[in-house]
């Protein structure tokens, strides 16, 4: 399966965080999500991929190219959503559409004006007074205009009220349907990853802990209840992270098959939430770091 984005060995050190040895593909034709708690390194990742910081160490590829030699031709592909407004504020969308018309081999006046239309864009006021979701919406706009093949996006969904978070996720599942697009986004909003992607890619404390379809993170991972005494130095070792109170231990395993083996019926395994995911890789770092 062929990769639109491969991070190889890549290490950026920003103030105290770093981001180490990250090795990461994101699938062509697919929809990933990007999760990870607060202050983890996605935005610094979602950054490296865009060019907007370059590695200290290590390789990013985009279409299977550099950006050293091919930055240009990786930008017209790319399309990147965000939520601020840093380039245009003092301009209307009527104005954008003429300054960007000459600066993307592939733009389309006649999706633009579509686009603007289904999310009831104002073509004639400025940019400046546009709400956090009207800039997503901009954002969108722009990528969708310029046929962009692969779209990042930062937090879309953050901050967006739930009925065009809806519409957002209905319109990234309409633009994968003829197969030729990627979209690679970060959320903390953990139901939107239900409702939409393929695979999930997960980090934690800067480092790449894994990309999977989402369909096996729940064949692999388990949440495991049992009594505490079936705790000790060894048993504890098959979990990522575990709370303990006195009626009993809750865990997570990464490894449900394992954990039959050694518990047997004396557990009780439930599917995990992505939520989940987070929650106990975290507590796991505090507890054993
Ligand atoms: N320019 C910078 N200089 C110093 N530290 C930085 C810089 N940019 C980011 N950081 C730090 O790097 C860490 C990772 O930040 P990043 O924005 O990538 O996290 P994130 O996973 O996107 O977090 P969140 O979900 O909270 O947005 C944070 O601790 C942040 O404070």
């Amino acid at each position: 399966m062929e990769n639109v984005i491969e991070l190889q060995g890549v290490n950026k050190m920003l103030g105290s965080f770093q981001l180490t040895d990250m090795n990461l593909t994101v699938k062509k034709g697919f929809i990933t999500g990007f999760i990870g708690g607060n202050g983890v390194g996605k935005s610094t990742t979602i950054k490296l991929m865009m060019n907007l910081l370059q590695p200290d160490k290590g390789v990013v590829k985009v279409f299977g190219l550099e950006y050293k030699q091919h930055e240009k031709e990786i930008k017209q592909r790319i399309g990147f959503v965000f939520d601020e407004n840093v380039y245009y504020e003092h301009i209307t969308l009527a104005q954008l559409r003429k300054l960007l018309r000459p600066a993307y081999h592939n733009w389309d006046d006649a999706l633009f004006d579509e686009y603007v239309r289904k999310f009831e864009l104002p073509l004639k006021k400025k940019i400046k007074t546009f709400s956090k979701g009207m800039l997503m919406k901009t954002s969108l706009t722009i990528a969708l205009s310029h046929h962009a093949e692969l779209i990042i996006m930062d937090e879309p969904t953050s901050g967006l009220d739930p009925v065009f978070r809806r519409e957002l996720l209905d319109i990234l599942q309409e633009i994968m349907a003829d197969g030729t697009k990627t979209i690679f986004f970060s959320t903390h909003i953990t139901s939107d990853l239900d409702k939409i992607a393929d695979y999930i890619t997960f980090i934690h404390n800067g480092e790449h802990v894994f990309t999977k379809e989402a369909f096996r993170i729940e064949e692999d991972y388990a949440i495991v209840k049992g009594g505490i005494e079936l705790l000790d130095r060894d048993t504890e070792k098959e979990f990522i992270g575990i709370r303990k109170s006195s009626s009993g231990f809750e865990a997570l395993t990464a490894n449900k098959k394992k954990i039959h083996d050694v518990f047997g019926d004396l557990v009780v395994t439930e599917k995990p939430s992505i939520e989940d995911l987070m929650f106990y890789t975290k507590k796991g770092a505090e507890t054993y770091v």
